[in-house]
């Protein structure tokens, strides 16, 4: 009886579960991305439950009432509702602040449930916006949530921001970045940017009294293969949580009037020294060409082509092979079928090959360690070990990484490095994420 009981329990939690997921996506379709309806209503007193709620920073003598208040009347827009906006969303909500609006054109996978803390098991699949504010709302019902499931590009930027009075850049990439420093500082609107990745993090307040502009500090755009992303290098979860609420933090501190500490500083945080560390940034320039005494950047301009990348490109395909040079997943499953000899080079970081490998013999060789010698004389040892002698064919040696962006440059530096008549070297395209889609939909996806 007793298991019966729990079984439908268990049974009605779930169609909960999927209720609630159903309702989200009919929330966002409803959604018109750019429009906020009502205008945030002035206060000018807090109810007893307000009081309440607030109490333990009420007393505080920085806070009060007045500052409350301020935070009451305010509207905070948390651009990206992931590794930082999440943090930085929740604080907001507890504290109080009128409104936040979360942007965000994702939803949310499985991967980003270990530090974009406001959306659970039951909502990957669900815009990530709608499930932010969802679960802000949750937490303090005072406060009006607003998903925008949108990208923000050019086009709806300055109509968007300028329903809120502070924005937080809680975005990963460069274009994101060039558009929301133009269009804060066309708004007038302060600019407080966040960053994270692997065990460290950064934060300071763009635009913001007599402190820089991003433009001032970087008037060019990084080559975009020089970028890393958390998909790539990795992140602990907590780092952008740290660095998440410090945003929200400072954020709470320009509303309530209170001066900031990050302007025209940056803080750097180091999660594996267990340090902070805040350095002096160059004052606003006279020439930036953004927020300088001649602005020559007076409206938006196109991102994606300044920065030479888009917003949403997170896996970005290279293709620098020609065909010959590449087999696809299911040419290599066929070489394993018919065991044909060959040797199978990965060159992802040792600590992936902790992950998963191919049902294969795998010499490792990470791409970065490709142009050592002592390395290369291995690698040409272990091909000859197996080549077999008296063959009229150049030997196969099939190079594999994640995602078949590495495994491209790595055969491009091989027949550099290794140039041999009897070795012929091969990409397997689409690396593991190809064989994971085609092969072994069983095969671990990270
Ligand atoms: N221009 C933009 N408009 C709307 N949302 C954006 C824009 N640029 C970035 N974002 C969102 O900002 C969030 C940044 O989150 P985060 O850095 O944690 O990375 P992620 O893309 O979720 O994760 P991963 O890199 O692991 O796939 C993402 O959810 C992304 O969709
Ligand atoms: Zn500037």
């Amino acid at each position: 009886m007793e298991k019966e009981i729990q079984s439908l329990r268990l049974q009605l939690e779930q169609i909960d579960q999927e209720n609630k997921r159903l309702r989200d996506l009919l929330k966002i379709q409803d959604t018109d991305p750019h429009v906020v309806n009502d205008k945030l209503e002035p206060r000018s007193s807090l109810s007893n439950a307000e009081i309440g709620r607030y109490s333990r920073q009420l007393i505080l003598p920085e806070i009060g009432v007045q500052g409350q208040l301020k935070l009451a009347n305010t509207s905070v827009l948390v651009v990206g509702a992931g590794g930082l906006g999440c943090p930085a969303g929740i604080y907001l909500a507890a504290a109080g602040v009128g409104r936040i609006g979360f942007i965000d054109y994702d939803a949310v996978e499985l991967s980003n449930l270990h530090r974009q803390i406001l959306h659970s098991e039951g909502k990957v699949g669900v815009a990530k916006s709608s499930s932010a504010a969802s679960a802000c709302s949750q937490l303090n019902s005072h406060v009006q949530c607003v998903p925008h499931h949108v990208q923000l590009d050019s086009s709806n930027a300055l109509q968007i921001i300028k329903n809120y009075d502070i924005v937080l850049d809680a975005s990963d990439n460069v274009a994101t970045r060039y558009l929301l420093n133009d269009a804060c500082i066309l708004s007038q609107k302060p600019l407080v940017s966040g960053s994270a990745l692997r065990f460290e993090g950064q934060l300071t307040v763009y635009g913001y009294k007599d402190g820089p502009c991003y433009r001032c500090l970087y008037p060019k755009p990084p080559p975009p293969e020089t970028v890393t992303n958390c998909s790539d290098g990795g992140v602990l979860g907590v780092i952008p949580g740290i660095i998440g609420s410090m945003q929200a933090l400072e954020a709470i501190k320009i509303a309530c009037g209170m001066e900031s500490s990050f302007c025209q500083k940056m803080l750097l945080f180091d999660g594996q020294e267990g340090t902070f560390r805040t350095i002096k940034l160059r004052p606003k320039q006279p020439n930036c060409i953004v927020c300088g005494q001649r602005p020559e950047i007076t409206e938006l301009i196109d991102y994606q082509q300044f920065c030479g990348s888009r917003p949403d490109d997170k896996e970005k395909s290279l293709s620098v092979l020609g065909r010959e040079d590449r087999i696809s997943v299911q040419e290599y499953k066929e070489v394993l079928d018919i065991g044909q000899k060959h040797v199978l080079v990965d060159v992802r970081m040792p600590v992936e090959m902790e992950i998963c490998q191919l049902p294969a013999e795998v010499y490792n060789l990470p791409v970065n360690c490709i142009d050592r010698e002592d390395r290369l004389a291995s690698l040409r040892d272990h091909i000859v070990s197996k080549s077999a002698r008296g063959e009229n064919q150049p030997f196969p040696v099939y190079v594999v990484c994640r995602r078949g962006n590495d495994s491209q440059i790595a055969v491009q530096k091989l027949k550099n490095h290794i140039k041999s008549e009897s070795i012929k070297f091969k990409d397997i395209s689409g690396g593991l994420y190809a064989w994971a889609k085609h092969i072994d939909t069983e095969f671990p996806v990270y």
